[in-house]
């Protein structure tokens, strides 16, 4: 289930493939920081993310200061990482990426 905890070596594996983020020390989150050219490019973003989170129910920790976005993953149902957060962060790779 997409929703079940995962162990430390999936999370490592799923971290692999993952640019730019890391782990939390305590294992239970993933962070990653996006920096854009302005607030327009950081909104946009975001607008792409938050309809994505709401089609697969699962919804960023996240802040936006000016240009950049600050986005912490965890499943809270789960009190940890579950393969729904390696899917959204994924996702937003890809957006940021273009
Ligand atoms: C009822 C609904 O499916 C849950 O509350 C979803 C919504 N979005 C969620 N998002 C995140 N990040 N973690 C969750 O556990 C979670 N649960």
């Amino acid at each position: 289930m997409a929703r079940e905890k995962l162990g430390r070596e999936a999370v490592a594996e799923a971290l692999a493939g993952l640019d730019g983020w890391s782990l939390a020390e305590d294992g239970g989150s993933i962070a990653r920081s996006f920096s854009f050219r302005n607030f327009s490019e950081a909104f946009a973003f975001m607008t792409r993310v938050a309809l994505a989170a709401e089609k697969i129910d699962h919804h960023p920790d996240w802040s936006n200061i000016y240009k950049t976005v600050n986005v912490t993953l965890n499943t809270h149902d789960a009190g940890g990482l579950t393969a729904l957060d390696f899917e959204l962060a994924s996702k937003m790779n890809r957006y940021f990426g273009g």
